[in-house]
C-alpha cells in the first residue's frame, strides 16, 4: 500500500461577476483571472524540476506529473536532445553496501540528520513490499525502509536516495530513453537523455538490464517492484514480441561469447565480430544503452592486439556513445581520448600477439 497522497487546498472561488459593459472592470477580471494561472504556473515550475541546472536558455527540461496507473513520472515538457543532460542531484543520503545495525533503524536514523523538507520529500516517495500486517500509520519507521527498498539506486561504493530521479519510471529495452549514472568526481548523480526525446514523451530509465525476454522481465519487476510492464516493448502484439525476445536474448548471448575472449577461447578477430554482431542487432532492437563500454571493449581488444587504426576508431565510437550516456565531461570518456591520441599509451597495448583485428562497422 502507498501512502495516501496530499491534499491540495482549493481557494475559495469568487461568486461576483464584473459588468462587462464596465472597460475597467473588465480589466481588473482579466487581472484576476491572470493571477491564479500566474501563482499555478510557478507552483507548477516550482514543484515540478525547476533546480540550478534548469534554468538554463532552453527551459526546465521536464515536468513531474501523475501518470494514469504509474503513480508519478517524468514527461519532456520540451524536446530534449540526445546527450542532454536532464539531472544532476545530490543524495539525500547514502548508505554503504554492507551494514552492521537493522536497515530500518539505520534509515530512520538516517533521516533525521536531513531538512525536514527533504524528510518530507522522501516520505512522499511511493513504495512496494511493504510488511503484510502492519498499518503504515503507526510505522513510519517501516514506510521510509519499504521507501528505500524501492527507490535506492547505486552511488559510489554504496546506494543513495536521489528524490527527483527516483520518479523516474521504468521502460524496457528499446522504450527507456534516460541513463543515470554516479559520477564520483562530483559526487552526484547524473541522468542523461540516450535518445531524442520528444517535448510530452515519458522520461523512463531501466531498473534492471532488459536484455531478457519479456516474460522473464516482466516476472522480476512484479516481484520487486509490483508493477505488470505496459511499456512500447512490453505491448508489441505477439509477432513483434517474440523477435524481440530472440533480438535480446541473441545480445545476450554475443556478450557471453565476448567474455570468453579475456580467457583466450575465442582470439581477437572472433571478439571484434562478435562486438559487430552485437551492435547490429542493437541497431534492429533500438537498444542503445551500454554502447559506450561496447566500444571500448572494442578499443581495448585491438589494443591489446596492437591495431592502431581500429584502437582509434573504436575508441572515437566510445567517446561518442560515452559522452551520450555519461556525460562529454566523464573520466571515461577522457580515458578513451587518450586511446585515440595515442594508442600505444593504452593499457592493454600489445599484451597479445599482433593481429588486425578490423574496425567498427557502423
Ligand atoms: C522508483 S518508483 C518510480 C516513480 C513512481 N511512479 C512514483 O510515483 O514515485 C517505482 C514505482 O513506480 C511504478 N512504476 C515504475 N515504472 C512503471 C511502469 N512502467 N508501469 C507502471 N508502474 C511503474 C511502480 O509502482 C514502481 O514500484
Amino acid at each position: 500500500m502507498r501512502p495516501a497522497k496530499r491534499q491540495r487546498r482549493v481557494p475559495p472561488t469568487r461568486t461576483s461577476k464584473p459588468t462587462l459593459g464596465n472597460r475597467r472592470s473588465f480589466a481588473l477580471r482579466l487581472l484576476w483571472l491572470a493571477i491564479p494561472a500566474l501563482v499555478a504556473a510557478l507552483a507548477y515550475y516550482l514543484f515540478n524540476g525547476a533546480d540550478p541546472h534548469d534554468l538554463g536558455i532552453n527551459g526546465p527540461p521536464f515536468v513531474v506529473i501523475n501518470l494514469l496507473g504509474k503513480g508519478k513520472g517524468l514527461v519532456a515538457a520540451r524536446d530534449i536532445k540526445q546527450g542532454e543532460l536532464v539531472i544532476q542531484e545530490y543524495p539525500l543520503f547514502t548508505v554503504p553496501k554492507s551494514i552492521l545495525e537493522s536497515p530500518t533503524t539505520l534509515i530512520s536514523r538516517l533521516l533525521q540528520n536531513v531538512a525536514p523538507a527533504d524528510r518530507d520529500a522522501f516520505m512522499n516517495l511511493s513504495y512496494v513490499h511493504f510488511p503484510e500486517g502492519l498499518d503504515p500509520d503507526t510505522h513510519p519507521e517501516e514506510v521510509a525502509l519499504a521507501i528505500f527498498q524501492t527507490n535506492a539506486v547505486a552511488a559510489g561504493d554504496g546506494v543513495g536516495i536521489f528524490p527527483r530521479m527516483a520518479r523516474l519510471n521504468h521502460g524496457c529495452s528499446s522504450a527507456f530513453n534516460v541513463v543515470y549514472s554516479w559520477r564520483q568526481r562530483e559526487q552526484a548523480l547524473f541522468v542523461y537523455a540516450l535518445k531524442n526525446i520528444p517535448k510530452g514523451q515519458e522520461l523512463l530509465t531501466t531498473y534492471t538490464d532488459t536484455k531478457r525476454t519479456r516474460k522473464e522481465r516482466r516476472e522480476f519487476l512484479s516481484q520487486s517492484y509490483g508493477f505488470e510492464c505496459t511499456c512500447a516493448v512490453c505491448s508489441l502484439n505477439d509477432v513483434a514480441s517474440k523477435a524481440s525476445d530472440a533480438r535480446l536474448t541473441a545480445i545476450s548471448h554475443h556478450y557471453s561469447h565476448l567474455t570468453t575472449w579475456g580467457r583466450r577461447a575465442i582470439d581477437g578477430v572472433e571478439a571484434i565480430r562478435t562486438i559487430n554482431k552485437i551492435w547490429k542487432l542493437e541497431d534492429e532492437e533500438g537498444y542503445w544503452s551500454e554502447r559506450g563500454r561496447l566500444a571500448a571493449d572494442g578499443a581495448w581488444i585491438a589494443a591489446a592486439h596492437s591495431d592502431v587504426s581500429a584502437v582509434r576508431l573504436w575508441a572515437q565510437l566510445a567517446i561518442k556513445w560515452y559522452a551520450y550516456e555519461l556525460g562529454a565531461d566523464s573520466d571515461l570518456v577522457s580515458d578513451v581520448q587518450r586511446a585515440t591520441s595515442q594508442p600505444e599509451q593504452h593499457p592493454a597495448w600489445g599484451s597479445r600477439e599482433p593481429l588486425i583485428v578490423g574496425a567498427p562497422v557502423d
